[in-house]
């Protein structure tokens, strides 16, 4: 079967009726049936828009690169067994050597429809598998060796099930509309190419580093310095300003989708974690070697034409007016970079809840009380977090007492910007005011952002192609 563009692909796959509807999480579908052979193409671009499912997916980046070549076929668990815990080789195998050039033989997909792989195997005739980089809910992330360019490329193979394979059209739509207008190529991750192997979608992109959560996490989440923080919120706030101009929000920005673009990094001593360790000698911590930074991830991204209703985000990056069923567009985007701006500042995401309720306690021991017109306007689902309609109803609706101390110990914002900031944190407090603001109408959109005084002598990257 040979498809020859986007539109057409989408029409022989999709039912057009289906666009609008939210793609629910992991699993009930493994009936995508493998198709007859294997095919690849090329494609261009076709304008539509969808939801899908997302996660906290966490990985090493660190990884040891290629391993020798392979000798003996292994399961997964043998190979991890034998590697150690740091290197990935996850739903792999090692294989018998196969010539270059030779397709691997067929093997089933694993239970979820994940592609099952050899690193040193190729992937078509123009790719040869390096490592694995990562996984997330759609499929996983390959560190390829792409023998045409001479250069190493990092490929998501998409899960072998329908609607992931519908969401990976629609996000191959949006790169290639990114791409159009991204004269650098500085703001988002750029995609090299496209296909369709053995029932995967494979959507090749220029390699990256690790993400600003990967970076927390191999430090120990010990935070990254307010001017970084700082160069990281401008890169940001322009890459969202640049989506919005384009008329596409983003919704699941966080951590785990801000890439670095290099691995690179040096080590620096800690003299903060110094002063209060008991220990003689020095602590250091490390930090990227260059703050360039790239959005990941755009399988989530929707038009901004009109209000949503579909819950988006990931949980800790998720604006208020989602939660409460009001609607969302381009605002909700900001919200998640105020969420961002203070892991990055602090080390630890702020609102770490999986409960709306919860969550709205800690949005409101943080920043204050919710407005009154937000609580009046809150959907069905929604209302039943207040009582009488005029008041959270918290601490009486909390589940559980760790529950209660959870959102008890969280500091006011003010505070909690203080306690981790030495200089601008008055600057950045005003900031973070204006991108946390509940009501989204009130809410600093990317451009504002861009002008506040936090910024100021920053400068700004040159402009793009609308
Ligand atoms: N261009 C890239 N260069 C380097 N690493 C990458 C690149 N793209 C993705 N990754 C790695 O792979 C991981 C998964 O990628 P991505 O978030 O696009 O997958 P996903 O299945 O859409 O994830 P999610 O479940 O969050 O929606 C990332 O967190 C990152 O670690």
């Amino acid at each position: 079967m040979e498809i020859g563009n986007v539109e057409e692909w989408i029409s022989c796959q999709i039912d057009v009726g289906s666009l609008g509807r939210r793609i629910e999480k992991r699993g009930g579908d493994k009936g995508a049936g493998m198709m007859e052979s294997q095919w690849i193409t090329e494609y261009s671009h076709a304008n539509v828009m969808d939801k899908r499912p997302r996660k906290r997916a966490r990985v090493n980046w660190d990884v040891t690169a290629a391993a020798p070549p392979p000798k003996v076929l292994y399961c997964a668990q043998q190979v991890a067994n034998r590697c150690g815990p740091n290197q990935l080789f996850a739903s792999s195998y090692y294989s018998e050597e196969i010539p270059r050039n030779a397709s691997p033989p067929w093997r089933d997909d694993d239970k979820d429809g994940h592609y099952v792989f050899a690193v040193g195997e190729n992937l078509t005739s123009r790719y040869r598998i390096l490592s694995k980089m990562g996984e997330g809910t759609f499929g996983q992330v390959l560190e390829c060796w792409d023998e045409e360019k001479k250069e190493v490329v990092a490929i998501k193979i998409v899960r072998s099930i329908h609607k992931y394979r519908e969401a990976a059209m629609i996000e191959i739509d949006v790169l290639q509309k990114l791409a159009k207008h991204d004269i650098g190529g500085n703001r988002c991750v750029q995609i090299r190419n496209w296909f369709d192997y053995r029932n995967h979608i494979c959507i090749v992109f220029e390699k990256l580093g690790p993400s600003l959560y990967d970076f927390l996490r191999k430090n120990s989440f010990r935070s990254f310095p307010i001017d970084m923080v700082r160069e990281f919120g401008r890169q940001l706030l322009e890459s969202v300003a640049f989506m919005h101009d384009l008329r596409l929000i983003h919704t699941d920005l966080k951590p785990e989708n801000i890439l670095l673009v290099s691995s690179e990094y040096i080590k620096v001593p800690d003299y903060k974690l110094w002063m209060r360790s008991t220990k003689d000698t020095v602590l250091f911590k490390n930090l990227p070697k260059s703050n360039a930074i790239k959005l990941i991830d755009f399988g989530s991204t929707t038009f901004g034409h009109q209000d949503h209703s579909y819950v988006v985000s990931t949980r800790h990056y998720r604006a208020p007016e989602v939660i409460l069923g009001l609607g969302w567009n381009y605002p909700c985007d900001l919200w998640s970079v105020g969420c961002i701006l203070i892991e990055l500042c602090s080390g630890e995401a702020l609102f770490q809840t999986h409960e709306n309720l919860e969550h709205l306690a800690m949005m409101e021991k943080v920043l204050g009380p919710l407005p009154q017109q937000m609580v009046n306007r809150a959907d069905r689902s929604a209302e039943k977090y207040f009582r009488r309609g005029v008041r959270l109803n918290w601490p009486e609706g909390a589940a559980s007492r760790e529950s209660m101390r959870a959102v008890w110990k969280l500091p006011r914002l003010q505070n909690l910007v203080m306690q981790h900031v030495d200089h601008s944190a008055g600057d950045l407090i005003d900031l973070l005011q204006g991108l946390l603001r509940y009501d989204p109408s009130e809410r600093l959109k990317a451009q504002e952002a861009l002008r506040h005084p936090f910024f100021a002598g920053v400068p700004r990257r040159c402009g793009y192609a609308l």
